[in-house]
């Protein structure tokens, strides 16, 4: 077994390697940030299928799934194994450590780590919930967050970009000098062009959601009242140029009248619903490549401070919507809004003033700057309170077995 001492190195936010005591102990403290339920379901518990469970949202419906409401079933991510002179993927050790919770929580998780768009992973997880999950499913979680899908039908290969439409977009982005030291810059970026747009809803909208649907309701596999949700966001007017009303905008509007078509189709069909889930911003690895982000997270951490809604406590508030355990209250849209604290009038106002005033000499005073750099640290396992950075680990930690 190999063990080393590891130090972070990084290009921007972008890290090298990952540690793995630094991502179980972060899956430990989510557990722990994770408000319990009053009570769990009787027997083995609902069977819930997620998708990108190793990582941002995904990881946390994986974890609030199994402490707030007590799922089975099966997680679904894409991880790096580690190779001799890399370690693993971070996700690949969160999911190890996630593993380790279900097993003690006594919950059968399965976690398959492989391309969700494909159609060899939905015979596999059909499979499962076959020989396994006595043939029922309850829930659909839908998180995953990718630059390319290759769609099965006709093998073309999807790339999805970040751009704004109509017209450029100037933006002030946050950047970190190999020192550390921060610096506002403004960065344009150039319209969609060519069929941009078509590629990113492609990707990131909601095709290989209702595939999985399709498949699973083909195969019988969806219970009666089966639940399901897809991610989506719609952020502040600040980031709406590049976000919302940009190409990955187009995506989630396709992803929302997906949830809208899927839920006729499942009430009809099931007694079941679709929804997508408006969460709100959080530092992850997609999130920190979109332009603006970085700077505008850093700022509404400024403002909110602890008052920032965790993914996992979004979760619990999720869940308990789709077990019923809340009553279930999407907006005119029929998206169920978990971002009330992110675009609460007040709180955009406050950070639309510190966005007007950051510059390089500023933002140090405006942005919370050490939250947001140990954050981008955290998603590969350092900065984690409580690790002994100085002490060798392990690195080839094995994939959860069956
Ligand atoms: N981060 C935010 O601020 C934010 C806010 C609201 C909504 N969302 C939405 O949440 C969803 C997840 O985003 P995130 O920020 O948590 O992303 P993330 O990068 O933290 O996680 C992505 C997950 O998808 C998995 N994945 C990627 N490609 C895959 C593939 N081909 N097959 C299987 N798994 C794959 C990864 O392994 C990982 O588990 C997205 O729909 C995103 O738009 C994010």
């Amino acid at each position: 077994m190999s063990e080393r001492v590891l130090t972070p190195r990084h290009r921007g936010f972008l890290f090298l390697d990952s540690h793995p005591a630094g991502c179980a102990r972060l899956v430990a403290d989510m557990w722990q940030a994770c408000p319990g339920a009053a009570e769990l379901p009787e027997g083995e518990g609902p069977v819930a299928l997620i998708m990108g469970s190793s990582a941002g949202y995904g990881l946390a419906a994986t974890v609030a799934g199994l402490k707030r409401a007590g799922i089975r079933g099966i997680a679904v991510s894409y991880e790096k194994a580690p190779s001799g002179r890399r370690t693993a993927t971070a996700g690949w050790y969160r999911t190890a450590a996630t593993a380790d919770l279900a097993r003690a929580a006594g919950r059968d998780l399965v976690f398959l780590n492989g391309d969700a768009f494909s159609d060899l992973m939905k015979d596999q997880v059909a499979e499962l919930i076959e020989q396994r999950f006595g043939g029922r499913l309850d829930y659909l979680i839908h998180s995953v967050a990718a630059p390319r899908r290759t769609d099965p039908d006709t093998g073309t290969t999807y790339a999805s970009v970040l751009k704004p439409i109509g017209r450029a977009n100037r933006t002030r982005t946050l950047v970190f000098d190999e020192q550390g030291v921060p610096e506002v810059r403004e960065v344009e970026t150039g319209p969609a062009e060519g069929d941009d747009v078509e590629q990113t809803v492609a990707v990131m909208g909601g095709a290989d959601w209702e595939r999985w649907i399709d498949h699973l309701a083909g195969r019988g596999l969806l219970g009666e009242g089966f639940a399901t949700a897809a991610l989506s966001y719609i952020g502040s007017p600040l980031t709406a140029a590049i976000y919302r009303q940009g190409t990955i905008g187009a995506a989630k509007l396709h992803l929302e009248a997906t949830a809208r078509t899927l839920n006729e189709r499942l009430g009809r069909t099931v007694g079941g619903r679709a929804v997508t889930s408006v969460n709100g911003a959080a530092v992850t690895q997609s999130s920190t490549a979109v332009p603006g982000i970085a700077l505008y997270t850093g700022l509404l951490r400024g403002v909110l401070g602890e008052d920032m809604v965790p993914p996992v406590r979004q979760f619990a508030s999720l869940w308990d919507q789709l077990t019923g355990a809340a009553p279930l209250v999407p907006d005119e849209e029929g998206r169920i809004r978990l971002d009330g604290w992110e675009l609460a009038d007040d709180v955009q106002a406050a950070v639309a003033e510190r966005w007007e005033a950051a510059t390089t000499g500023t933002v140090a005073g405006l942005a919370d700057l050490d939250w947001f750099c140990a954050e981008v640290r955290r998603l590969y396992g350092f900065s984690v309170p409580g690790v002994d950075y100085s002490a060798a680990v392990a690195t080839d930690v094995p994939w959860p077995g069956r």
